[in-house]
């Protein structure tokens, strides 16, 4: 039997699913690993603790399913985004923990880049925004700060990688430095129309080149992971950031198709096609997939609060004991009450931007309780993606036309209740699929398809299958009234 390794390197956890040759899920294992906040808002992740946490649950997988690793013919790695790891080259050490998506503390360099000029150059090249979120000023940082590491970087004796790159190195026992177009689309240095480092921005930045590892293709030859790892050479032929792998696995492979996932945050890209889509409401241009050296390109919105709103209900207020129960307790709440809440508890990100404003909530009376408070938080998700879709289809014609469909996906996604709301306040149907995987199962397609043993795109694409289907089922007067008054309470947070 042939299995395909799928490593899914997130923010708080590293998993390692085995599929099986009909990408169905046969086993998965999962390890929690420690976050580091050694100021307000900074993150860090111990790069070593990535490392160990990656062998542990690969070699628990294979172990527990009680097969070899000579059983797996491939694979594919998925990660978190723009986290920023600088390794030395001759002993594969860090020089410091790596800095995560998260972490604001560049927010300063940022600003100095913006006043001097370089927002245009930045946006135009590589369709983001000079926002702390992306990788480029974290490596700045840490060649400014690191004592020697200037140097050091200037005689070619650093490396820099996201979460894949520094993975692989250690894989293939420093035998390859690379990454794929997705993840280099999230570092600020890439261009992402010519499709490589940009010179440019890499002298703004002041960041050597020779730091910055090889751009492939999602589905490629990453190099070989040695056999002392998991006691067989096993190529790994997949590899895709976390948010595009997902984007793969939910088979949004043709331009208008749209995926959300709902997690801790949420992340929703738009494919657009074979055109980036340059937007004028602060939305992310980024690459979704690149296949035979052909990028497809996305638009992008990141949503900071979506599942983490039901964390705060449960941890922070105690209002249920579990996240399965706001659904419910949501459906109770008193229809003539308009509880809003702005969980802007780190600021506002897509189409925001507002990294100071804290949340608000509106409409109390004497009677608001804990079911308005579940509604008002399940609800804000769907006011939130409604911002993102309204955004998204500002930025592209196409995307205004009534055909846009979202797929959904991440622990949020099963509920049902969030689902129906989402779909009332986009207008629009809301698909979520069966396979509750999308991530991992975009590694693995990636690996599989490129193996020779999974179907090709339109093979792949096939395979998508519905759960269910939420259609809209709010009157439009009624949606517009709750989407502005939503609209007014984002603002009155963003003034406070
Ligand atoms: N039935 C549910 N109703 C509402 N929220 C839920 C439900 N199930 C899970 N969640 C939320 O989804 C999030 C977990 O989703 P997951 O995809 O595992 O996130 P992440 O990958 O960011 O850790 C949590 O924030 C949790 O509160
Ligand atoms: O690890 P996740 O699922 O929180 O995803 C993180 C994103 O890739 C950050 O851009």
């Amino acid at each position: 039997m042939s299995f395909i390794l799928a490593i899914d390197q997130g923010t708080t956890s590293t998993r390692a699913i085995l599929f099986d040759g009909d990408m169905q899920v046969a086993h998965t294992a999962q390890q929690e690993f420690p976050q580091y906040f050694p100021q307000a808002g900074w993150v860090e992740h111990d790069p070593e603790e990535i490392w160990s946490s990656t062998l542990e649950v690969c070699r628990r997988v294979i172990s527990e399913q009680g097969i070899s690793a000579s059983d797996i013919t491939a694979i594919g790695i998925t990660n978190q985004r723009e986290t920023t790891v600088v390794w030395d080259r001759e002993t594969g050490q860090p020089i410091h923990k790596a800095i995560v998506w998260q972490d604001r503390r560049t927010s300063a360099i940022c600003e100095e880049l913006r006043t001097a000029g370089h927002g245009d150059l930045v946006h135009k090249t590589t369709g983001l925004l000079l926002d702390p979120y992306f990788s480029g000023t974290k490596v700045k940082w840490i060649l400014d700060t690191v004592p020697g590491a200037r140097s050091r970087a200037a005689e070619g004796k650093l490396m820099f990688g996201t979460v894949d790159s520094f993975l692989i190195w250690r894989l293939t026992g420093g035998a390859a430095h690379v990454t794929d177009a997705t993840n280099a689309a999230r570092t600020l240095m890439y261009d992402i129309r010519e499709g490589g480092w940009s010179a440019e921005i890499c002298e703004v930045l002041d960041v050597p080149m020779q730091m910055l590892p090889e751009v492939k293709d999602c589905a490629a030859d990453f190099g070989i992971a040695a056999a002392e790892h998991f006691g067989a050479e096993i190529p790994i032929l997949g590899v895709a950031g976390d948010q595009q792998a997902a984007t793969i696995g939910q088979a949004c492979f043709q331009p208008g198709m749209m995926k959300s996932t709902y997690g801790t945050g949420c992340f929703a890209l738009l494919n657009t096609g074979a055109t980036p889509v340059e937007s004028r409401n602060r939305m992310l241009t980024t690459i979704a997939y690149q296949l035979d050296g052909q990028p497809t390109y996305a638009l992008e919105g990141s949503i900071f609060i979506a599942g983490a709103a039901v964390q705060w209900l449960r941890d922070g207020l105690g209002i249920i004991g579990s996240a399965q129960e706001t659904g419910g307790l949501a459906a109770s709440a008193d229809p003539g009450q308009d509880v809003i809440l702005v969980p802007a508890f780190t600021g506002l990100g897509a189409p925001y931007w507002e990294p100071d404003c804290r949340g608000g909530m509106f409409g109390l009376t004497r009677n608001s309780g804990p079911a308005e408070f579940a509604r008002a938080a399940l609800q804000s998700v769907a006011y939130q993606t409604r911002d993102l879709w309204e955004a998204m289809r500002a930025d592209w014609q196409e995307a205004a036309e009534d055909s846009v469909t979202l797929r959904v996906d991440g622990g949020m996604s099963a509920s049902d209740w969030t689902m129906q709301s989402l779909s009332d306040i986009l207008g629009a149907p809301v698909d979520r699929p069966v396979m509750q995987e999308t991530t991992a199962l975009g590694a693995a397609w990636l690996a599989g398809m490129k193996a020779g043993i999974y179907p090709d795109q339109s093979g792949f694409a096939a395979t998508w299958a519905r759960d269910r289907q939420f259609t809209p089922a709010m009157e439009a007067d009624q949606r517009e009234a709750a989407y502005g008054r939503w609209k007014r309470a984002v603002q009155a947070v963003i003034g406070v």
